[in-house]
């Protein structure tokens, strides 16, 4: 006989339809479920070249108010090809009404965000409410990340950061089509 203990009985969904339906708290975030795949172009005052990554993003729901957020990024070399492995995270959006986001990230070089902001017309924007950095990490102050769906197959993400003693500025640029709506 199955034993409900060794299966998840609360897998999660990767797409708006179907089960779990998704907490009405996650209407505004909707579009985002699924798995996001495609280029960016990073930098920052520190290195002395741009660089090119590719990047996969995945969002799902169990039928709570939040999101699970997973990225995960390689850099490229000139031909496009993969170079090596670049910034991993995950973490949590919570959705609260009128469509505000607070969100925990946090990254294996150390740094864990808490970020707050709003989802309104397809688009989320977060900035710093906290960071807090294990004691061998980079010092990382704030970040400011823009998430929109430019239509229902293509989002487009930039991030902002201010870390080892530079302000605010740009980080990354990326554009993100729609891999699938399911996990294989
Ligand atoms: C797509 C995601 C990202 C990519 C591809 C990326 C790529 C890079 C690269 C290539 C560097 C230069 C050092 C190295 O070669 O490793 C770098 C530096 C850095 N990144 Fe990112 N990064 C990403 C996300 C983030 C995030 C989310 C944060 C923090 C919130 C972050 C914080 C930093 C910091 C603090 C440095 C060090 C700057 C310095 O000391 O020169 N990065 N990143």
């Amino acid at each position: 006989m199955l034993d409900p203990a060794n299966t998840l009985p609360y897998p999660d969904a990767f797409g708006p339809d179907g089960a779990p339906a998704p907490h009405p708290l996650l209407e505004p975030l909707l579009g985002f479920l699924g798995s996001w795949t495609g280029r960016g172009r990073g930098g920052y005052p520190t290195l002395d070249e741009d660089f090119t990554y590719a990047q996969e993003v995945t969002f799902s729901h169990d039928g709570r108010p939040f999101l699970h957020y997973e990225a995960r990024a390689w850099l490229l070399d000139a031909e496009g090809l993969p170079l090596r492995p670049a910034a991993r995270e995950s973490g949590w959006w919570r959705m609260q009404p009128e469509g505000r986001v607070e969100a925990l990230i946090t990254q294996p070089t150390g740094i864990a965000e808490i970020l707050t902001g709003r989802a309104d017309g397809g688009a989320v924007d977060l900035t710093t409410h906290q960071v807090a950095v294990t004691p061998t990490a980079k010092d990382v102050e704030a970040s400011r990340r823009r998430y929109t769906l430019a239509d229902d197959d293509t989002l487009d993400f930039v991030h902002d950061l201010a870390a080892v003693g530079h302000r605010l500025r740009h980080h990354l640029t990326a554009q993100l089509r729609r891999a699938a709506r399911s996990r294989p």
